[in-house]
């Protein structure tokens, strides 16, 4: 290794703090000179998001929270996928104990992100289809890396988006545009999603894609902190407080949507052709 570079990944130790461990899907790195915590998915090859993976993303969401970071900047430590969303294995021929565990930890997972008490920012750097957007979504502020996709695909795999995925989805984007998308299962690229706003900006790597989360994160240095997250607290509290009080009614809807033999043999014929377009790559 060059001298330069050990130097360089020295100072790097030195200036961030890892807070969670490589056994993780997911690590912590805040930085000690803006006090931002990175919080990187690595769930190889596409960050889906499996029950172990939504497992550690709640718990580092709640380190971060728990360590006073002043943001917390989500991405991906792919270099083309930032996540495709749900595991698809989880819900195609499940068990019947882990399939529950795993949707009342994405509904924990959601509850714990949208409504996070620090300013949140997604650096997206690669593809962010249904639950990748999901996440996208749930934060302040989007940066995305140019020649990827984001959106909400769920009706093109024969399945509904719950409500609270859509209604991260219309804190972003106005009515008529998330309606269209959501009913066309539409995914933008990144040019067009900078045009709908379903992003905030673009960047032409993931380094500066973060730096533009954290000149977002920025503008909040004059903000009293409180008074900050209790204002966003609102915004979001009527979203939040509907998934609160309906868990148990949206879980059962879940298991009974996706045991439907229809919706197995759609899933299963999608996994299929996924598995064709890897294999002739
Ligand atoms: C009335 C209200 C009722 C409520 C009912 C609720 C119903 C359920 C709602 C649930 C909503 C969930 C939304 C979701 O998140 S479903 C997941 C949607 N995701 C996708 O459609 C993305 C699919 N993947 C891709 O498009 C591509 O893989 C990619 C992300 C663009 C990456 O492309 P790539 O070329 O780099 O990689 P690729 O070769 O395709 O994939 C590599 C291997 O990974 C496997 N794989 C990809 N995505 C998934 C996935 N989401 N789940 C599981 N496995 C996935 C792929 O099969 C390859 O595997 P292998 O190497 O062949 O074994």
């Amino acid at each position: 290794m060059m001298r330069s570079k050990v130097l360089s990944l020295v100072a790097r130790a030195a200036s961030n703090r890892m807070m969670s461990t490589a056994t993780k899907l997911t690590t912590v790195e805040v930085n000690d000179k803006t006090g931002i915590a990175t919080l990187t998915m690595n769930r190889p090859p596409v960050n889906g998001l499996n029950l172990e993976l939504l497992q550690d993303l709640k718990s580092s969401i709640d380190e971060v929270e728990g360590n006073k970071s002043r943001g917390l900047i989500l991405t991906s430590s792919s270099s083309t996928i930032f996540s495709a969303g749900l595991d698809i294995l989880e819900m195609y021929k499940p068990d019947k104990d882990r399939i529950r565990a795993f949707w009342t930890q994405l509904q924990e997972t959601w509850l714990a992100l949208y409504g996070s008490s620090v300013p949140t920012a997604a650096a997206i750097n690669g593809h962010s289809p249904a639950g990748g957007c999901l996440l996208a979504t749930s934060c302040e502020y989007r940066v995305m890396v140019p020649n990827f996709t984001i959106g909400l695909n769920e009706t093109q795999l024969g399945i509904v988006a719950p409500k609270w995925f859509m209604a991260s989805f219309l804190s972003v984007l106005p009515q008529r545009e998330a309606e269209r998308a959501l009913n066309q299962g539409r995914m933008f690229t990144t040019e067009e999603a900078l045009k709908v706003g379903l992003i905030d900006e673009t960047a032409n790597s993931k380094e500066e894609a973060i730096e533009k989360c954290v000149a977002f994160i920025g503008t909040f240095a004059k903000v009293n902190p409180l008074a900050r997250s209790l204002t966003k607290q609102q915004f979001r509290a009527a979203d939040l407080q509907q998934l609160q009080n309906e868990r148990q009614q949206d879980l059962e809807k879940f298991l009974f949507f996706v045991n439907q033999p229809a919706v197995q043999k759609g899933l299963g014929i999608y996994l299929e052709g996924l598995k064709k377009k890897a294999k002739k790559q």
